[in-house]
């Protein structure tokens, strides 16, 4: 819960932020184009800066002289040659902007700090679904530890500004591919995340879910088996269904209605299992299993749609807090970072049967919409609305096989 404190004073810290932002740009750009006219001699010239101080310089020299011009015989105001005068200077002023944007993307991006790996410890890492909530939280981790590191996303609830700041970096790649057609490409290790993960994004295209997780999890498998690489597979609690066990064990067979509206995800991912140990026993394709519980944190989308997010939403815009059904059923929530630690030990591991990711501190939802809005505060009431069709009653990961095998659990 101190993470979740800190989670949410940070979103609502970043919407302040955005704003101070956008007038900070602004503020910027104009101190820039007065300093750069001002100090002319102390900027490091380049042939491009050059050029455009020169144009800086003789706009100026035009802007005054037309108002000297003005000072001096007011009644030319309007004649022929002012107004050309200004069109011209509006028209350099046009130019000016537009070298101004090439040489901003001309000037060195500034990346966070990676280790440096020698050929022998460093690896070729794709992430299916590399763009996406969790992906890229793993595309920094695995980067900042020195790896190479190839995110595919077909950008259906990935987004190209979770990974922006590490784009035209060395080590990093960002391809637009949607997983159920085949990849060809040469990797040491593939975590395979590609899948909407939020009930009402995996609902709205039940079959594409289907085949993402399925098809999709073939050409992942295939792939490692051709190039030999390793695959962790990002696996669910929903593989538990309702459960009838609680907590959830790994050895726990799971309680799905296989026609259900979840049916398309738990059921595919379910399969994608099936297929990962399929390929394990007949190709030998090292395969890692995780499954991952219920997870929060930065770069949630704001309509992903889980609860976490819908809460917080709800709170900091003074609207009240939408709970599905009694609110007596129980989740537990884990920070992103934690899970990203945990896949890439399960990855590293000699293991090959399922762990669950997750963390052991179970709430009821009606207690979860009490603790956000006291976190968030303002004037929000809890209303409760209609239950969701098969919603899982309690969720609570049973982290034993994580710690014995791992040594892992969240912080
Ligand atoms: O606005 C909301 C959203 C959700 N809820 C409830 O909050 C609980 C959690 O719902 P979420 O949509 O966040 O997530 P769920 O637990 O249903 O599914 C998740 O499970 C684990 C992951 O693998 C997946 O990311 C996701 O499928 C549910 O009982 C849901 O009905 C609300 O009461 N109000």
């Amino acid at each position: 819960m101190h993470r979740m404190k800190s989670y949410v004073r940070r979103e609502n810290y970043s919407c302040i932020m955005t704003g101070l932002a956008v007038i900070g740009i602004v503020l910027l750009w104009i101190s820039m184009t007065a300093s750069r006219s001002e100090s002319s001699s102390d900027v490091p010239t380049s042939a491009g800066h050059a050029e455009l101080l020169s144009m800086h310089s003789s706009l100026q020299e035009k802007i005054s002289s037309i108002n000297r011009m003005l000072n001096e015989n007011p009644a030319l105001k309007g004649t022929q040659s002012l107004n050309a005068g200004i069109e011209n200077a509006l028209t350099k002023l046009k130019e000016l902007e537009s070298r101004f944007k090439d040489l901003e993307v001309q000037v060195p991006k500034k990346y966070p700090d990676v280790r440096f790996l020698n050929y022998k410890d460093r690896k070729r890492i794709l992430i299916t679904g590399g763009a996406g909530f969790v992906g890229s939280h793993l595309v920094d981790k695995l980067l900042l530890e020195g790896h190479e590191v190839i995110a595919v996303d077909n950008f259906f609830t990935g987004r190209k500004r979770n990974v922006e700041h590490w784009i035209g970096h060395h080590n990093f790649e960002l391809i637009n591919h949607d997983i159920v057609n085949p990849l060809f490409i040469e990797v040491d290790q593939i975590y395979h995340l590609a899948s909407p993960a939020s009930p009402p994004h995996y609902m709205f295209n039940p079959v594409k879910t289907i085949k993402t997780n399925t098809v999709g999890t073939i050409n992942v498998l295939g792939l490692a088996k051709r190039v030999g690489a390793r695959v962790l597979l990002a696996s669910t609690s929903e593989v538990y269904g309702d459960p009838e066990v609680h907590p959830q064990t790994e050895a726990y067979w799971g309680h799905v209605n296989p026609i259900g509206p979840r049916a398309c995800y738990d059921e595919a991912k379910r399969v994608a299992e099936t297929l990962a140990f399929a390929y394990l026993q007949q190709e030998g394709v090292p395969v890692r299993i995780s499954r991952i519980f219920n997870t929060y944190g930065p770069r949630m989308h704001i309509n992903d749609g889980r609860v976490v997010s819908n809460f917080i939403l709800q709170a900091l815009q003074g609207q009240d807090i939408t709970v599905y059904g009694n609110g007596a059923q129980t989740r537990s929530f884990q920070f992103v970072t934690d899970l990203v630690d945990g896949l890439v030990l399960l990855m590293n591991s000699n293991f090959s049967q399922p762990v669950n990711i997750g963390n052991p501190d179970e709430h009821t939802i009606d207690e979860f919409a009490q603790i956000i809005h006291g976190m968030v505060g303002g004037g929000s009431g809890v209303v409760h609305k209609a239950a969701v069709e098969d919603d899982p009653r309690r969720r609570k990961p049973d982290i034993t096989r994580a710690r014995e095998q791992l040594g892992w659990r969240p912080l």
